[in-house]
């Protein structure tokens, strides 16, 4: 198959479409917003399932599974948390060729089917703490443009549901999930976050706050949202009826809840960020190939450079290493090469009959494209095959921090900090995002969106009056909004060194939109 044919940075969602389908990471499917995962992406998946559940697990919680479908009156309980989403909300109406008495519902979230059992298992505070976890799918029937991995009408996801009689330890397990969330994007996947809190436009409404890992793409300048964590408080204690008995006395107690999520978004996150024109550049962490070994056969020396390449496949399998050996002969090496780097695969092991001879074997890596030779183990004397198979970990392990740093360098560099509308909008209109003094206002934030699209449509006017028509699809279409309120410990961890103000701005610090007192620090782009 032919490889992409446009390159990522002229015209990305075309590469991006290219790029999950010609690396098999999916299929398409006849209903919009739906897509098949093959099992290239579907590996990724089960690799961030094995880290997260193992970690969840040794938080003590439980996963559990509860029904697909909700009721129409149970989906209604929690009426202002609903209205914001109906439109969203996909109905089964009809049975074979008979209608339901009642529309029943296929769960977008599943508060309203956990809690109500929730409130039957919490009576006492010995129930508590409870901490259970759903691996599943979810339907939302969404209407903006469908991004397969980033925005489907259906995907996979773990929820959390939680519920504490302490209030400081349910707090203290919504910043424990959230580090979760940075580890599987920066440890596995090689993507680098920012952890927050969300502003009250962006937040849970149903919940009391809500805390976030934002990731970018700097390929198209836009904001990710990749996972959330939020504190619900005692609200949907409230709205389920759920109460146990304090210990003392015996008065009813509401519990604190927590509920937080991540999806199988993470996959397109680590597609955008981390390929190029050649394709996917997968992560070792999270590859489910990290090393392929390609013949390269000659008339003669066949024999040799097949045992050659088994050899070298069997040492590295007993090193745990998930590796191949590509001996298909009606493939060429070159054509391997492509397929290969197209599916991302980190590190390609070449054998041709010289290195047979000479003991050696030629090693390129897919992230930097370097190649070179390394010597290949006698195979009959172990601590050689172990060295070897040292040496290739080693190298993915290189690959892994590569990964992440250049990523990290690139997202920090379209990270400004700005303090007026201007410079605020100059930033935007340069796909960067844009850290500011902020007032934390609803209507603020309100303005600014509303303002940011005026502003860069008519920046656009300008760009296609002064320079090419062309240059104006450089412009990002849709609001800017607030990502999250960076934790201090995140402006520092980004290098913004003046973290003395970080924690809030100086008091004469003014709102870069409104003029107003600054409260907080914001960053603002444009996202998914
Ligand atoms: O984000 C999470 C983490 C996992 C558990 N749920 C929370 C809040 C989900 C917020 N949300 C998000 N989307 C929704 C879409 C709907 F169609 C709908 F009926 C409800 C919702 C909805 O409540
Ligand atoms: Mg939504």
């Amino acid at each position: 198959k032919e490889g992409i044919d446009c390159r990522k940075l002229e015209n990305f969602s075309s590469w991006y479409q290219q790029v999950v389908i010609k690396a098999d990471l999916i299929e398409l499917y006849d209903i919009s917003g739906c897509y098949i995962f093959r099992p290239w992406s579907f590996a990724i998946w089960e690799k961030i399932v094995e880290f997260f559940d193992a970690e969840i697990k040794k938080l003590g919680v439980q996963n559990a599974y509860f029904p697909l479908f909700v009721s129409e009156r149970r989906l209604r309980t929690e009426q202002e948390h609903l209205e914001g989403f109906a439109a969203e909300v996909a109905w089964v109406t009809k049975s074979g060729s008979s209608e339901l008495d009642e529309p029943i519902a296929i769960r977008p979230t599943s508060e309203t089917i956990i809690y109500p059992a929730m409130s039957k298992w919490i009576r006492s505070h010995r129930d508590l703490p409870l901490k259970l976890n759903q691996w599943s799918n979810v339907v939302r029937w969404e209407f903006k443009h469908p991004t397969p991995f980033i925005r489907s009408r259906e995907f996979l996801w773990q929820e959390g549901h939680t519920a504490y009689a302490d209030r400081s330890e349910a707090d203290h397990e919504v910043l424990q999930i959230l580090e979760l969330y940075r580890r599987v994007y920066e440890e596995l996947l090689a993507v680098p976050v920012i952890k927050g809190t969300k502003s009250d436009r962006e937040r849970f409404a149903g919940g009391l706050y809500t805390t976030t890992v934002e990731a970018f793409v700097p390929a198209n300048g836009r904001a990710v949202q990749g996972a959330t964590s939020h504190s619900l408080g005692q609200n949907f204690a409230r709205m389920f009826g759920i109460y146990y008995e304090g210990k003392d006395s015996g008065e009813k107690l509401m519990p604190w809840q927590n509920s937080w999520g991540c999806t199988t978004r993470t996959i397109g996150v680590a597609v955008m960020v981390h390929g190029d024109d050649r394709g996917l550049v997968l992560p070792p962490r999270v590859a489910p190939l990290q090393v392929v070994i390609i013949p390269i056969i000659t008339k003669s020396a066949s024999a040799d450079v097949i045992s050659a390449c088994e050899a070298i496949c069997s040492c590295l399998q007993r090193a745990n290493l998930r590796v191949k050996f590509d001996d298909r002969s009606e493939k060429t090496p070159g054509w391997k090469f492509n397929e290969w780097e197209l599916r991302g695969v980190p590190l390609r092991i070449e054998v041709g009959p010289r290195d047979v001879q000479a003991g050696t074997a030629t090693i390129a890596r897919r992230d930097t494209m370097e190649k070179w030779s390394i010597r290949v183990p006698n195979h009959s004397i172990s601590e050689e095959e172990d060295a070897f198979a040292q040496e290739i970990h080693q190298t993915l392990v290189r690959i892994q921090t590569n990964l992440f740093e250049r990523a990290s360098a690139e997202r920090n560099a379209r990270i400004r900090c700005v303090s007026d509308w201007g410079t605020f909008m100059q930033a935007i209109v340069q796909r960067c995002m844009a850290l500011t003094p902020w007032c934390n206002l609803n209507e603020c934030e309100e303005r600014v969106r509303q303002q940011s699209v005026q502003d860069s449509l008519a920046y656009r006017e300008r760009l296609a009056t002064e320079t090419d028509p062309s240059a104006t699809d450089a412009v990002l279409s849709g609001a800017v909004k607030t990502l999250c309120m960076p934790f201090a410990s995140e402006l520092e961890r980004l290098g913004l060194t003046n973290a003395a103000e970080w924690e809030a701005p100086a008091p004469e610090k003014q709102c870069f939109a409104c003029n107003g007192p600054a409260r907080r620090w914001a960053l603002w782009g444009r996202s998914y």
